[in-house]
C-alpha cells in the first residue's frame, strides 16, 4: 500500500512525541464511575495517547535490520488453497489466514502448496510480513490522526467504533509476526541476531498489549450493564484460585486431546482472597504455565507404569504481591536450556509450522505445544502490571514457574 508523504512525516513527528503510561489502579479509579463526561476525557486522552504508540511501532518495523533486505522468493501460485492455522495468543483459538482481514492476496502465495506437497513453503520471508504489519499500523495511525477533535457525546461514540475497529485490524498481529519470524529462524543470521530480535519482540508484544488494553477498557466502559465488580477489563475482586481452576482446566482439557489422559492439578490457597487484576491476563499466563508442566509431565510418564504426580499450585497473597508457584515434577529444563526458553519460537515441542506441511489440513482447534511463545508472552502479561514471572529447573526432577502480580496495582504501564 502506499501512503502519502505527508503522512509519514506526521507518523515521524508523532513518534518522537512522549508516551503516558497508566496505571491499574488509575484505570479502575476513573473507569468505576464512567460518566459521559469521563468516557469523554477518557477518548480525549486516547486521541493523543495512541497515535504516538502506534507511530513508535510503525517507524520501528520500518528500520529492522536483521537480514530483512532478502527478497520475496517466486512462488508458483496452485489451487487448492491449503489453509495455514495459526495460533492466537489473545483468543486462544486457531485462525485460518485465507480468512484474515487485509491480507493482501498477493501474500496467499506463500500459504499456498506448489503441485508437489514438498515444495510447500508455509512461512512468508520477514520482509513482507514486517511490510503487511507496518501497513496495518500505518492505516491505524492514519485513521487516529484523521479523526477531529472529540467535543461531544456523539463524537466520542465515533471515536470509539474508530478504535474498536483497529483493534480489530491488529488481531493476527502475533501469528503474522510468528511466520516471519519461523521463516528468519531458517536464515543464517538469526541466532546472531538473537538478542536483538528478542528484544524487538518483546517491544512489539508489550507496546501491543497496552494499546490493546486501552482501546479494550475503553470500549468495555460503554457496556451498560457490566458484569458485577468489573470494571471495564478489571474485576475489582478476582479470586485467583477460581481463575487459576478455570484455566486448569482449559490446560487439561487440551492434555486429554492431545494424550488420551492428563496429571491430575492441585491448588492450594485461600479461596475467599480476592484482588483487583484482569482475569483474562491472569487466565492466559496461568493457562501457559499449567499446559507447560502437564506436557512435561506427561511426557516424561507417558512409558511408566508409576502415577504420574500432580502439578501443584501455591497461591500466595503478599502485601505487595500475589504469588502464584506452578511446580510439576516433569524433568525440569537442562540449564544450557534455560536461558533460551523466554526467547519467541523457542520450543522442544515439534514445530506447529512446519507440521502443516506434512498434514495439510487437518482441522485440529489448538494444539499443546510448539509455537515457543508461551512464556515470553506470559512474562509480558506479568510485566505489563508491574509483575514478572520467574521458572527455576532442578534438572532430573521438574520445574517451578513464579508469577508476581503486583498487588497494588500502582505502576506505570511499561512503555517501550
Ligand atoms: N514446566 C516445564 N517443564 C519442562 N520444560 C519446560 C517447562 N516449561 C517450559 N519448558 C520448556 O520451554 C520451552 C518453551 O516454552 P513455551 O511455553 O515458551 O513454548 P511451548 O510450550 O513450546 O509452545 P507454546 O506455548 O507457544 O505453544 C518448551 O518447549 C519446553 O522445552
Amino acid at each position: 500500500m502506499i501512503f502519502p508523504k505527508s503522512l509519514i512525516e506526521d507518523l515521524h513527528k508523532w513518534g518522537c512525541m512522549k508516551q503516558t503510561g497508566v496505571s491499574l489502579r488509575y484505570m479502575m479509579e476513573f473507569g468505576s464511575t464512567p460518566t459521559e463526561k469521563n468516557l469523554l476525557i477518557s477518548a480525549q486522552f486516547l486521541h493523543k495517547e495512541l497515535p504516538i504508540r502506534v507511530a513508535r511501532r510503525a517507524i520501528e518495523l520500518e528500520t529492522l535490520p536483521y537480514g530483512l533486505s532478502e527478497k520475496p522468493a517466486v512462488l508458483k501460485v496452485t489451487f487448492p488453497v491449503v489453509f495455514l492455522r495459526v495460533f492466537s495468543h489473545e483468543n486462544l483459538r486457531f485462525s485460518s489466514f485465507p480468512r484474515m482481514p487485509g491480507i493482501p492476496t498477493s501474500f496467499l502465495e506463500y500459504l499456498v502448496p506448489d503441485d508437489r506437497l514438498d515444495t510447500y513453503k508455509p512461512s512468508p520471508p520477514m520482509s513482507l510480513v514486517l511490510r503487511v504489519v507496518r501497513d496495518w499500523y500505518l492505516e491505524s495511525f492514519r485513521d487516529m490522526r484523521a479523526f477531529p477533535e472529540i467535543k461531544d457525546t456523539a463524537d466520542e461514540k465515533d471515536f470509539t467504533q474508530m478504535i474498536k475497529a483497529v483493534k480489530v485490524r491488529h488481531n493476527n498481529v502475533v501469528p503474522m509476526m510468528a511466520l516471519g519470524v519461523n521463516q528468519l529462524k531458517k536464515g543464517v543470521h538469526f541466532y546472531e541476531n538473537l538478542d536483538e530480535i528478542h528484544q524487538f519482540l518483546d517491544r512489539f508484544y508489550l507496546s501491543r498489549i497496552g494499546v490493546r488494553n486501552l482501546i479494550g477498557q475503553h470500549v468495555e466502559l460503554h457496556n451498560p450493564n457490566p458484569p458485577r465488580h468489573c470494571v471495564g477489563y478489571i474485576h475489582t475482586k478476582m479470586s485467583p484460585m477460581e481463575v487459576a481452576r478455570n484455566a486448569t482446566e482449559d490446560a487439561r482439557s487440551i492434555c486429554y486431546r492431545e494424550y488420551g489422559s492428563a496429571p491430575e492439578i492441585n491448588i492450594y490457597g485461600d479461596p475467599s482472597f480476592t484482588f483487583p487484576y484482569v482475569p483474562t491476563h491472569l487466565h492466559l499466563m496461568v493457562y501457559e504455565l499449567v499446559k507447560n508442566s502437564l506436557r512435561a509431565v506427561q511426557e516424561r510418564y507417558v512409558d511408566s507404569d508409576r502415577v504420574a504426580p500432580p502439578v501443584r499450585i501455591i497461591v500466595a497473597d503478599g502485601i505487595e504481591d500475589v504469588t502464584i508457584k506452578v511446580s510439576d515434577e516433569g524433568g525440569g529444563i537442562p540449564r544450557s536450556g534455560l536461558p533460551k526458553i523466554f526467547t519467541y519460537l523457542y520450543s522442544t515441542a515439534t514445530n506447529p509450522l512446519e507440521e502443516e506441511m506434512e498434514f495439510g489440513t487437518a482441522d485440529v482447534p489448538v494444539i499443546m505445544a510448539g509455537y515457543g511463545y508461551g512464556l515470553p508472552i506470559s512474562r509480558l502479561y506479568a510485566r505489563y502490571f508491574g509483575g514478572d514471572l520467574q521458572i527455576i529447573s532442578m534438572e532430573g526432577y521438574g520445574t517451578d514457574a513464579y508469577l508476581h502480580l503486583s498487588r497494588l496495582g500502582d505502576s506505570q504501564e511499561p512503555l517501550p
